[in-house]
């Protein structure tokens, strides 16, 4: 069933939780609401469901409106952080209530329910388990049962709100995993919440990135991580140095390097870059003495090996700004590098955001940061 959410907004009070939100989610497409701690995920995640009601803006269902259908109408399952599992029911029980407690003309065989519960046991793997109480059950397996239970009345959208939140490390890597399996046999058009976005960035189809009630980006993993289409993503999703450059007549600087930003762009700038994105030479290029380099120079402050890569902490010459730089540990023993020594670093990938004052919210203090220009930095600088 595919979801389209159409232009709603919610207040709490005079408080705007989401603002015009729109979304289309197409049919067996897992889609993960990623964001910070109250962003909104969470309230719109409730109004998918029915189970919270918006001030404007409609729901749709499968193309038909849902706005007004309350949550048993609409054929959506929902697993929550905290299981919610009945404590005195065994894991059988637990799984067969949904169609226990369907009216009578509804209801299946006990033998169907036997047979659903099982297969949905097996599919979740807990045949096992099947006699025991939750209280007998690691978090993990308590999930894997909500799982199962929610599964059980064959919904056509499964929401799931941080339903690994609770867990350790480890096993949410493995939940991860499983619940993306399950969903490849399965294909039920899934939205699940987090703020985690390793998380995200494994288990989804496409990634929603909310930020104060609002989309920031839609995209697939790749995407919203290779090209993230503005600063808060930037600074959401993996690791990346901020830099800031001054722009005068027409031209970003960031220390000796340069390049032409389009009209309008104002006369500051934020620019970031992936650690990966930085390369690290420890020689100056072979170029006439006033001919500027395209690399800046840098101190090797902190090295830190972590198996495959090293992640360097590098102080700025010119600005005595830190940038981490992550290269392979085989070109950190081919260049030899050593704490303190000097280096010359160039930007693989830098996209540059002109920033403008006093527009209410933005990546870092009062300001906004306007996706006006992305600019390369490889051999030469250039605007793309
Ligand atoms: N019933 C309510 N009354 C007033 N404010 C509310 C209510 N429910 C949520 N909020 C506020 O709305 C905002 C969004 O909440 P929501 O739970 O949707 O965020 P979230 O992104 O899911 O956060 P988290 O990751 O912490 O669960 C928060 O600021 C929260 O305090």
């Amino acid at each position: 069933m595919s979801i389209e959410v159409r232009n709603i907004t919610k207040k709490y009070g005079s408080f705007t939780v989401i603002q015009n939100l729109n979304l289309e989610i197409p049919t067996g497409e897992l889609v993960v609401l990623l964001g910070p701690s109250g962003s909104g995920k969470t309230t719109l995640l409730r109004a998918i469901a029915g189970l919270e009601r918006t001030d404007i803006g409609q729901i749709l269902l499968n193309g038909e409106d849902a706005t007004h259908l309350g949550p048993r109408d609409r054929g959506i399952g929902f697993v929550f952080q905290n299981y919610a599992l009945f404590r005195h029911m065994n894991v059988f029980e637990n799984v067969a209530f949904g169609l226990r407690v369907r009216p009578r003309k509804l209801r299946p065989s006990e033998k169907e329910i036997r047979d659903r519960v099982h297969e949905l046991l097996k599919l979740v793997q807990l045949e096992e388990f099947a006699k025991r109480f939750p209280s007998q059950l690691s978090g993990g397996q308590c999930q894997r049962v909500a799982l199962a239970r929610a599964l059980a009345v064959e919904p056509k959208v499964l929401l799931l709100d941080e339903p690994f939140g609770a867990l350790d490390a480890k096993v949410r890597q493995e939940l991860r995993s499983w619940l993306r399996n399950i969903h490849d046999e399965l294909h039920i058009t899934s939205v699940f919440v987090t703020h985690d976005q390793e998380e995200a960035l494994e288990v989804a189809d496409r990634i929603v990135v909310i930020n104060e009630g609002q989309i920031e980006q839609v995209g697939t993993p790749e995407e919203v991580y290779t090209h993230p289409a503005t600063p808060f993503v930037y600074n959401f999703i993996g690791r990346v140095n901020v830099i800031s450059g001054q722009v005068q007549e027409g031209r970003i600087r960031i220390g000796n390097l340069e390049a032409e930003v389009p009209e309008g762009f104002g006369t500051s700038a934020i620019c970031y870059v992936r650690p990966h994105d930085i390369e690290i030479e420890t020689q100056r290029e072979n170029q006439s003495e006033n001919q500027s380099t395209n690399a800046i120079e840098a101190t090797i402050r902190h090295i830190n090996i972590i198996g495959p890569v090293a992640r360097l902490d590098l102080k700025r010459s010119d600005t005595g700004e830190f940038i981490q730089a992550e290269i392979s540990n085989d070109m950190y023993q081919r260049l030899g590098l050593k704490v303190n020594q000097p280096v010359y670093v160039k930007f693989r990938n830098l996209k540059v955001f002109a920033q403008e004052k006093s527009l209410g919210k933005g990546p870092q203090d009062d300001s906004e940061a306007l996706p006006v220009g992305s600019v390369s930095l490889n051999a030469n600088l250039h605007v793309s």
